[in-house]
């Protein structure tokens, strides 16, 4: 009897198809590490996306299988760490090996203009781009941005006054948001622009919207993780990516833009991107480890809107909420404002002085980091402790646990900056392994302290006018989709004038 072709060809499909879908998952296994069982295609990732999040999940996890556990990410090993001697050794004593972050979905849905952009970049190409990026974030480069985002900062207090004197809520991360762009614009590009008072202001809203993730995304982010090789070419047809089109267009165009100008009206204005526009090189970079090609200079350029967006404003929104139900830290931070800077003008030397300000700053970043989960890869097959690991393998650290792990932090659910003042009675030595909002090792955040210097100055014009009333959702939901954490439903924030 003769077997039509067509029957052949859909068993070897079908056979092919089962040795692709088994073949990832065997790393765990063979190396005795405990973890959940993984569907075929997806892995364990539909238990971090679906209804519980990432949050819920991992600490399920932790407790079924401890502190050190393997799972996949989709057809990727990844092992998920909250025991500080494995942090210590990926993050610090072996860092050389690990690091690159993890290429999620293999990166193919990142937007080609962020290739090469400091928080995606690998290998020496990162190591080249961090070197140039550094000096622009060292102290006395933050120092000299002070008063450029000090007026920032007194924009934003001032026009939240005005909501306060109407006795108008507003919505929290629009405002603070609208704030963090202001002071990109200005601190790495010297542009003055006030989305504070202008929300439709095309910086704030391209900003605003970079990180709005529809729930299509998810489905797409789904598609492109479990079939790459399908799903990478379609997204590049289409030109679908993490971020929207028209939101990179427009921030291209702008960097181009003011390239262009300063090439032709040398100015002596010396911002981030004038230090980067210095190590512009006309050849490729290969060879010349200083250097930066002009589409490089834009993806870092872009990147600084994506990275200073999100993190200082969601830690400054998840602060104002915590204080609306904690009248007397509000005290203590508007008392503390008035005694060290009083009448004058906040400088970076006098926010040094707000040690019980950035306490709670500490404590926000502690209970809502925004990056909720950190992850290195190793670059080539490398020895973990007693685990013998192939090049590739991820490492996940799920921060928002570990910041919130009773072993570590007594009380953690309770909101207490008195836990990072020594010699108040809740303080306790932490151990810094298990606190960890900007990363930690050679890869940590670049642009911690101008992000700390931004939220303190904040923090400041705003108590100097108001004092917060109510916030509102009641209940807080937090939603950890992609790994940002957001509140589900948007903070309205209440104020009054101080009198
Ligand atoms: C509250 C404020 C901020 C928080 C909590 C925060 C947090 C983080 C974290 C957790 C990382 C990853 C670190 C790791 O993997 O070890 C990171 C990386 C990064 N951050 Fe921040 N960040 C903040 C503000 C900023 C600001 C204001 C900028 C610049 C304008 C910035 C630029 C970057 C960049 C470029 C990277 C990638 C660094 C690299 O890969 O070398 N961040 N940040």
């Amino acid at each position: 009897m003769d077997i039509p072709i067509w029957l052949i060809l859909a068993l070897l499909c079908i056979i092919l198809l089962y040795i692709y879908s088994q073949h990832p998952y065997k790393l765990w296994k063979a190396l005795q590490v405990k973890g959940p069982e993984p569907k075929i295609f997806f892995g364990n990732i539909h238990e971090i996306f679906g209804p519980c999040g990432g949050k819920e999940t991992f600490a399920k996890w932790q407790s079924r299988f401890g502190r050190v556990y393997g799972i996949y990410y989709f057809r990727e090993p990844a092992l998920v760490v909250t025991e500080p001697d494995w942090i210590k050794q990926v993050f610090i004593k072996d860092y050389n090996n690990f690091r690159d972050r993890m290429a999620f979905e293999n990166n193919i849905l990142l937007n080609p203009e962020l290739n090469t952009a400091l928080f995606f970049a690998r290998g020496d190409d990162w190591k080249r781009v961090r070197a140039i990026m550094s000096p622009s974030f060292s102290i006395a480069k933050i120092k000299g941005m002070s008063e450029t985002v000090n007026r920032c900062a007194q924009r934003l207090g001032e026009h939240l006054l005005k909501f306060a004197e109407d006795g108008v809520p507003w919505q929290a991360k629009r405002m603070l948001g609208a704030y963090a762009i202001d002071v990109i614009t200005s601190s790495g590009f010297s542009i003055d622009v006030d989305s504070i008072s202008n929300p439709d202001e095309p910086f704030s809203s391209h900003g605003r919207s970079l990180f709005v993730f529809k729930e299509s995304f998810k489905i797409i982010t789904f598609l492109a993780s479990a079939f790459p090789v399908v799903m990478s070419p379609i997204s590049k047809m289409l030109r679908i990516w993490t971020f929207r089109n028209d939101d990179m267009e427009f921030f291209e165009r702008s960097i181009k833009l003011l390239m262009r100008q300063r090439k032709t009206d040398k100015s002596d204005i010396y911002d981030i991107l004038q230090n980067l526009m210095e190590a512009e090189s006309e050849e490729s970079p290969e060879g010349c480890k200083s250097k930066l090609t002009s589409d490089e200079i834009v993806a870092q350029g872009i990147m600084l809107f994506i990275a200073g967006y999100e993190t200082a404003s969601s830690t400054l929104q998840f602060l104002l909420y915590e204080l609306a139900t904690r009248k007397d830290v509000m005290k203590k931070i508007t008392d503390e404002i008035d005694d060290v800077i009083g009448d004058q003008e906040p400088t970076y030397e006098l926010c040094q002085n707000l040690k019980y300000t950035e306490a709670a700053i500490n404590e926000t970043l502690r209970m809502y980091p925004p990056l909720s989960v950190l992850t290195r890869e190793c670059s080539k097959p490398t020895k973990l402790f007693h685990l013998n690991l192939p090049s590739k393998t991820a490492v996940i650290i799920p921060v928002y646990n570990l910041q919130r792990d009773p072993e570590f932090w007594k009380n953690p659910n309770e909101f207490n900056p008195e836990r990072f003042i020594e010699g108040s009675p809740s303080y306790r030595p932490y151990n810094p392994l298990t606190f960890m909002p900007f990363g930690i090792g050679p890869r940590l955040c670049i642009g911690m302290l101008l992000g700390l210097l931004e939220m303190k100055l904040a923090l400041a014009h705003i108590f100097k006018r108001v004092s917060i009333t109510k916030a509102t959702p009641d209940i807080l939901l937090l939603n950890d989709f992609t790994m940002v954490l957001q509140p589900s439903t948007p903070i309205k924030v209440y104020c009054t004038p101080r009198i």
